[in-house]
């Protein structure tokens, strides 16, 4: 189980996050929900350790942590990024298996063989050789999970997975956030799309507006 308590993050005396409290079980999704400018990324970016908080406690398992200093091969939270982050330059094998190689030195039949699982996983078994230009932006989004799957986190994040695609594809991706969800993986989920996060979600957590 992951906690949040009373977290708080201002930025240039103006407060963003005022004492959020919130906690996600583990196989659960939460989506977070809220009005443009609310702070759903600010929250996001917290507790993934991407910027800092200005008070509060992260929990993991009751263990306090901090997001910011955990190290890469700890990896309690894999993100995948709204645009998608993949290496450009880089085949889809290449973008899941580069950081298990390097941070996690796992051995080649290790991450080939995890590699191999998650792409199977994703249906991208016959796109390994491939470079992100030659995606779909469904298909780069799977890549996105895939790799951060590869790191074992114990959670993953999505900031916004929908916005980057077409409508259509809302259906196909709150289908895919289920079926990983099957597999036991908790998730969590900034959307601003309330009728998507009803659909994935196990709870709702709404990021207020602060004047
Ligand atoms: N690094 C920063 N420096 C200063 N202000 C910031 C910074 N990052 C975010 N903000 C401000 O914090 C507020 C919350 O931004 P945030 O992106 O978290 O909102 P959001 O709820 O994700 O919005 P949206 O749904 O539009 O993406 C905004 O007013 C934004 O301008």
């Amino acid at each position: 189980m992951l906690e949040l308590k009373n977290i708080k993050k201002t930025f240039n005396g103006r407060t963003i996050l005022d004492g959020i409290n919130l906690s996600v079980d583990d196989g659960e999704i939460l989506a977070i929900v809220g009005p443009s400018g609310a702070g759903k990324t600010t929250l996001l970016r917290s507790l993934t350790g991407l910027q800092s908080v200005d008070s509060g406690e992260f929990l993991l398992d009751g263990q306090p942590f901090d997001p910011q200093s955990q190290k890469a091969e700890d990896n309690i939270i894999g993100v995948v990024f709204q645009d998608f982050n993949l290496f450009p330059n880089l085949s889809v094998y290449e973008n899941v298996t580069l950081a298990p190689k390097l941070v996690l030195k796992q051995a080649k039949a290790t991450y080939d063989t995890v590699a191999q699982e998650l792409l199977q996983k994703l249906q991208l078994s016959d796109k390994g050789q491939l470079y992100p230009f030659e995606l779909s932006g469904g298909m780069k989004q799977r890549v996105a999970i895939a790799r951060a799957l590869a790191m074992r986190p114990r959670l993953l994040a999505y900031d916004e997975p929908t916005s980057a695609l077409d409508p259509s594809m809302r259906d196909e991706v709150a289908d895919l956030l289920l079926h990983l969800k099957a597999d036991g993986i908790t998730q969590i989920v900034v959307t601003h799309d309330m009728e998507f996060a009803k659909k994935v979600a196990d709870n709702i957590f709404t990021v207020n507006a602060l004047s």
